[in-house]
C-alpha cells in the first residue's frame, strides 16, 4: 500500500492485560517486546461521508493457548460498520454484540467478512503465518476501547484445541447492563 497517511505498530507490551495467563503473557515478554501487529492506513478525512482504509499485518503466536489478537473496539459512533478483506494466512473476526452475543467469522486469503453496525471486533491469527487483511469503515466512525476493558474483556476466549480453536468463557466477563446496551444500538447520528 502506497500513499497511507498513517502507520501504526502495536507490540506485546501493548497488549498487557488482555490474554487469561499472565505468566505465559510475563514469559513471552521477557523474550522481548516484539511486534504483533502493524496497521497501514489511508484517512483521507474525517467527514461521514468519506471512507478509511487500510491494511492490518498480525503476527502468529500464542500466549498460553490463546493465540495473538487485536486490541478489539466497537466504533465510537456504534453504528458505524466494517469490511475486512482477507490476503493471507488464517484468522478469525471475534464479533460480539452489545448484549453478549458471539459470532465467529473465518477469514482465509480472498473471503470478505462484514462487521455489521453495533458489534464490538477483534481480530485473531489462528495460523502459523501473518494474517494479513485490508479494511474499510466510515471516516467519521472513531474506535472506542474502554467498551472491551469495562466488562473485564470479550464474553468469550478463541483458544487453540488440537490443530484448531474453540470458544471458552472468560470467566472475568461483566455483562454490559441492559440499559448501557440499549444505549449503545440507540446512539446513531
Ligand atoms: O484498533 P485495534 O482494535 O487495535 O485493531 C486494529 C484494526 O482495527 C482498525 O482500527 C479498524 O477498525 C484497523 O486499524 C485494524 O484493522
Ligand atoms: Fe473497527
Amino acid at each position: 500500500m502506497s500513499n497511507g497517511t498513517g502507520h501504526y505498530e502495536k507490540r506485546l507490551s501493548d497488549l498487557a492485560g488482555l490474554y487469561a495467563d499472565q505468566t505465559a503473557f510475563a514469559a513471552l515478554l521477557a523474550e522481548g517486546d516484539r511486534v504483533v501487529y502493524d496497521v497501514t492506513e489511508f484517512r483521507p478525512s474525517e467527514k461521514a461521508g468519506d471512507v478509511i482504509f487500510g491494511v492490518t499485518r498480525m503476527s502468529p503466536g500464542r500466549i498460553g493457548d490463546e493465540f495473538f489478537l487485536t486490541r478489539g473496539h466497537i466504533h465510537a459512533k456504534s453504528d458505524r460498520p466494517e469490511i475486512y478483506y482477507g490476503q493471507k494466512g488464517t484468522g478469525l473476526m471475534q464479533l460480539e454484540s452489545p448484549d453478549g452475543e458471539t459470532r465467529i467469522v473465518e477469514i482465509g486469503p480472498q473471503t470478505i467478512c462484514y462487521v455489521p453496525p453495533y458489534w464490538i471486533h477483534r481480530s485473531v491469527n489462528i495460523g502459523d503465518e501473518d494474517l494479513v487483511m485490508v479494511f474499510c469503515y466510515p471516516a467519521d466512525s472513531g474506535q472506542d476501547y474502554g467498551i472491551i476493558e469495562r466488562s473485564g474483556g470479550m464474553r468469550h476466549r478463541v483458544v487453540a484445541v488440537d490443530d484448531g480453536w474453540t470458544l471458552t468463557d472468560n470467566t472475568s466477563y461483566v455483562p454490559r447492563p441492559p440499559e448501557v446496551a440499549a444505549a449503545l444500538v440507540g446512539n446513531a447520528v
